[in-house]
This record gives structure tokens, C-alpha cells and sequence, in this order.
């Protein structure tokens, strides 16, 4: 394998225990925590039922793999599964990222040294510069790049043959991608986030190989609070692995997940302190909204862009907030959540809510 630059966080949740960007410690443990086959990969059924079509079809044929286009959240398992395509393909794998590649000649140089069939891995291939993106366009169609050697009036293309790839872009934007860049990937797979049985499988196979001992209780009590998002399980579990052995045995029970968790402030639901200073705040502040974000982030003494970007996606996700035209507006769940009992002139809990959650 073959790293071509430092891969940028997709969101700025680094240092948050539920943030979904790698941290340094992940990515020191993530590669061997990293399942190596597709057989091995846990949930998103449907992906890998269709990836292994796609991957057996060209083995089969003794071809090169259709490009694949992976997109979803950060933390869902993109990087592993291009892994897992080359490890599939018996293909080298090279890796890169959008921002990595600023100038359509970084690109080049790339493409100039790929193997045959080498896997080429471009994360956050929405943040790839405009003329790189063009390069790329006939790069998957044709495997051939045009290099303009020269400037101005003077500068000449000269054509460049390429070895047939294999193009492996992730994104977590994938409504952000140019259409005829989205055309020329042969297989598109949306990566959901997982349920919490997935998890848990996440958990017991991430406890044998970091030698830690869980109970199914223990694994169940991780995962319901991983916000869908084996990085974010993984990561819990390292936390909690330092509790039960300082705290308790080195077992991890039920009652010792919930207790570690507990000191690391991350409640059953999976909020952290800021998703709940940001609920608190809106409950017991402005009874339930609705209240306009600016507002909301002073009461919370947070950045505007932070609760917007980095607590709410979450809320909504989870129904505990929604984002109306009049401000943010807490739902029933978000009262019940924070054992709270909404005032009775509360919409949310009764006929009103058509009103606060109406278009
Ligand atoms: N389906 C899965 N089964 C087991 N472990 C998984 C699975 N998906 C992800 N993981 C684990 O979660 C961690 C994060 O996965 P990965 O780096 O592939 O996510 P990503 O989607 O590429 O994230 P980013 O968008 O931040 O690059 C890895 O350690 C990996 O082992």
C-alpha cells in the first residue's frame, strides 16, 4: 500500500469521543482493526452483496474492477472497503484525497505511475481541484490523460496511454459531485449508518483482536451509544477497555460500559456534552423553541458553525431537534430524553405540532 498524503478530517469533530473524523489514536489502531475481506466486512448487506458481483465478475473475466463510488459519513468504512477491493482484486492500492491534489499535474503524476489494475483510492473526491476533475473525467473513461506541457499560446498536449485502473472515490457529499463525474463510476454504493445489532458484531470482533473480554450486555450497551458508526464503536471501546481494567477486572459488563461511558459523558442515546448543552439549552432556556441558531449558540457559548455543524446533524438524526423556517424547535423525544415534561403551551406535544414542524 501506497499513501500519497495526509488525509484530511471530513468534519472538524476531532477530539469529541463522538466525533466522527479519525483522530491520531484511531488511525494508529484502525489498521488492525481494519477487516481485510469483504467476507468479514460486518453489515451494509446490500453493498456487499453488489460489490461482490461487481468484483467477482471481473475476476472472472480477468479484468480490471468498474470504478466505485462509496459515499456516506465519515467513519462508515469507505477507506476499508477500497482496502478490502484491492485485497479482493489481489491489486496494489494506492491512496490519495481531493484536497491532496491541487493541480491537475499532481494528478497526473499519479496516474502516470499506477500499476495495471491498481486500485486508486481518492478520498473526499469533492474537494479535488476543478481542473484535476476534468483530467480525471477522461482518465476513467479512456485511460489517457492529455499533459499541456508549455503555456500560452505555445503549449502543446501530449497524450499519455494509461494501464487500465481501478478508481475508488469516497465522498460524503455525494449530491456535491458533478453529474459527469458521478456518471463514470460503474458502481455506486450509499453506505448507511449501521443499527446497533451491526455494532455490536463491530464490538465482539474488535474486542478478540485487541484481546479485551466483553460480555453480549457490555457490546450492546457500547453500541447503542456509537451513533451508528463502527470508527466511533471502536473508539468507545478502547475507552471503556481502559476503565474495566483500571476500575474492575478488565471485563466489560453492561454495568461497567454505562458506568465508563458515564465518565466520559456520553449518555445511552450516544449525546455527548455539547449535542446535550445544545438540547438543555433549548428546553430549559426558550421551552422548546422555536429560537433561531445565533441565539441558541450564544446560550450554549459555542460557535455558530460548531452547533450547526457539529451537534445538530446528529439531534436531527436522532428526532431530538428539527430545523424549521421559524428557528430550532425540540421535539417530544428531546423533552422525554432530557426527563423533562414539556410545558403545556408546547406544540410539540400536542395538536400544535403541525404548526412548529410545518414547512
Ligand atoms: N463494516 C465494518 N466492519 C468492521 N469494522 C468496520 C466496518 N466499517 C468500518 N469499520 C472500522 O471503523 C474504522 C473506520 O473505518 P474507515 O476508516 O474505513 O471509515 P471511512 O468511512 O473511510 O472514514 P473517513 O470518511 O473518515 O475516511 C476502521 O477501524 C474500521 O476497522
Amino acid at each position: 500500500m501506497n499513501w500519497d498524503d495526509t488525509a484530511q478530517p471530513a468534519d472538524d469533530t476531532t477530539g469529541r469521543l463522538v466525533g466522527s473524523a479519525a483522530d491520531g489514536e484511531d488511525q494508529a489502531v484502525e489498521a488492525a482493526l481494519r477487516p481485510k475481506s469483504l467476507a468479514e466486512f460486518v453489515g451494509q448487506e446490500r453493498v456487499r452483496e453488489q460489490l461482490d458481483l461487481v468484483l467477482r465478475a471481473a475476476r472472472q473475466r480477468g479484468a480490471t474492477a468498474d470504478h466505485v463510488l462509496l459515499s456516506g459519513a465519515p467513519g462508515l468504512g469507505k477507506t476499508t472497503l477500497s482496502m478490502i477491493i484491492a485485497a479482493e482484486m489481489e491489486a496494489p492500492i494506492r491512496i490519495t484525497s481531493g484536497p491532496a491534489i491541487q493541480h491537475a499535474g499532481d494528478l497526473a503524476a499519479i496516474l502516470s505511475s499506477l500499476q495495471e489494475g491498481e486500485v486508486l483510492f481518492l478520498d473526499e473526491i469533492h474537494r479535488m481541484s476543478r481542473p484535476a476533475e476534468e483530467m480525471l473525467y477522461m482518465a476513467m473513461e479512456d485511460f489517457r490523460v492529455d499533459v499541456i506541457v508549455g503555456k500560452g499560446p505555445g503549449a502543446t498536449a501530449i497524450p499519455l496511454e494509461l494501464p487500465p485502473f481501478t478508481l475508488v472515490g469516497a465522498t460524503t457529499r455525494a449530491g456535491l459531485l458533478p453529474p459527469p463525474l458521478r456518471d463514470r463510476f460503474g458502481f455506486t454504493a450509499h453506505m448507511e449508518f449501521y443499527e446497533p445489532a451491526e455494532l455490536e458484531r463491530v464490538i465482539h470482533r474488535s474486542a478478540d483482536l485487541l484481546d479485551v473480554t466483553i460480555d453480549t450486555a457490555g457490546a450492546a450497551e457500547i453500541a447503542g451509544r456509537s451513533r451508528g458508526t463502527p470508527r466511533i464503536a471502536n473508539r468507545l471501546l478502547r475507552r471503556v477497555r481502559d476503565y474495566a481494567q483500571v476500575k474492575a477486572d478488565g471485563l466489560i459488563t453492561q454495568e461497567i460500559a454505562a458506568a465508563a461511558l458515564g465518565v466520559y459523558e456520553v449518555d445511552a442515546r450516544g449525546l455527548d456534552r455539547l449535542d446535550r448543552a445544545v438540547l438543555e439549552a433549548l428546553l430549559k432556556l426558550f421551552g422548546g423553541g422555536p429560537v433561531g441558531l445565533s441565539t441558541l449558540s450564544v446560550a450554549v457559548g459555542e460557535e455558530r458553525e460548531t452547533v450547526e455543524e457539529v451537534a445538530e446533524p446528529f439531534l436531527v438524526r436522532e428526532g431530538l431537534l428539527a430545523r424549521t423556517p421559524r428557528g430550532r424547535v425540540a421535539t417530544p423525544a428531546a423533552w422525554a430524553h432530557l426527563g423533562l415534561t414539556a410545558p403545556q403551551s408546547f406544540g410539540g406535544g400536542g395538536s400544535g405540532q403541525g404548526d412548529l414542524f410545518g414547512a
